[in-house]
C-alpha cells in the first residue's frame, strides 16, 4: 500500500482490520496527528497501538531518520499493527506487548512524542510514566472518550508540569445516503488533550 501524500488522513479502508480490535478514525487520527507536530527524525511512541493506524502515520512522518514504538497489552494488536506495518513496507517501526504503565520503564528509550490512544483505567500512572520518558521539549497527545479519563488526564497533566494544557472536543459527522438524500451520522464526541514538556 502506498502513501504519497504529505498530509495525515490515511482512509480507515487501507487498514487491515479485526472486528475486535479498535482503530482511530481516519479524521479524528488527522486532528491528532496535526497536535502531536511531529517533525522528521522524531522518536515516537504509541501507547495503545490497536490496529496500528497512528502507529502507521506516525512511522511516515517521522520518516527513515525517525523510530516508532508501538506498545498494545493486547497480542492480537501488535500482530494487527505488525500486519499494516508490513502492507505499508514500513521498516522503522518496534512494536512491544505489554501493559502500560509497567511496560514503559522497560523501554530504555526517550521520545520526542508520545501519543496515548488506550489505558483509560491507568490515565494518571500512565501519563506520569510519559512524563519521565519524554525528552525535553517533547510533546504529548491523549485521546480520550470519557469525561472522567479527561478529568484524572487534566490533573495528571498538571500535577506532572506540563505547559500549554489544552483540551479540544471534536464531533465528527459522516454523510450516509438515504432515498431521501444525504443524512449526517454523528459519531461519538472525542476529547484530544495535548501538553508540552518544556
Ligand atoms: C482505541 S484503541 C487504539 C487505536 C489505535 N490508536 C489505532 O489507531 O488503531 C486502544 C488500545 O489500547 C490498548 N490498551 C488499553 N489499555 C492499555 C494499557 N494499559 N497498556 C497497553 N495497551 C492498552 C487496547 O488493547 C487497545 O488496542
Amino acid at each position: 500500500m502506498e502513501w504519497n501524500y504529505v498530509v495525515p488522513g490515511i482512509p480507515d479502508s487501507y487498514f487491515e482490520r479485526d472486528e475486535e480490535i479498535p482503530m482511530t478514525k481516519e479524521e479524528i487520527r488527522a486532528l491528532a496527528l496535526s497536535k502531536l507536530r511531529i517533525r522528521r527524525g522524531d522518536t515516537f511512541l504509541d501507547i495503545g497501538c490497536g490496529t496500528g493506524s497512528v502507529t502507521i502515520e506516525a512511522s511516515l512522518l517521522v520518516g527513515n531518520n525517525g523510530k516508532v514504538y508501538g506498545i498494545d497489552k493486547d497480542e492480537k494488536a501488535i500482530t494487527l499493527t505488525r500486519k499494516n506495518a508490513e502492507k505499508f513496507g514500513l521498516n522503522n517501526i518496534v512494536l512491544v506487548k505489554g501493559e502500560a504503565p509497567d511496560i514503559l520503564f522497560t523501554l530504555d528509550k526517550k521520545f520526542d512524542r508520545i501519543f496515548i490512544g488506550g489505558g483509560s483505567e491507568k490515565i494518571s500512572e500512565i501519563i506520569g510514566a510519559s512524563w519521565e520518558l519524554l525528552k525535553e521539549n517533547g510533546r504529548i497527545v491523549i485521546d480520550a472518550i470519557l469525561l472522567e479519563t479527561v478529568n484524572k488526564a487534566i490533573n495528571a497533566m498538571e500535577i506532572m508540569g506540563f505547559q500549554n494544557v489544552e483540551v479540544t472536543e471534536v464531533i465528527i459527522a459522516k454523510g450516509m445516503r438515504t432515498k431521501m438524500g444525504t443524512a449526517m451520522l454523528s459519531r461519538n464526541p472525542i476529547f484530544i488533550i495535548s501538553g508540552d514538556k518544556i
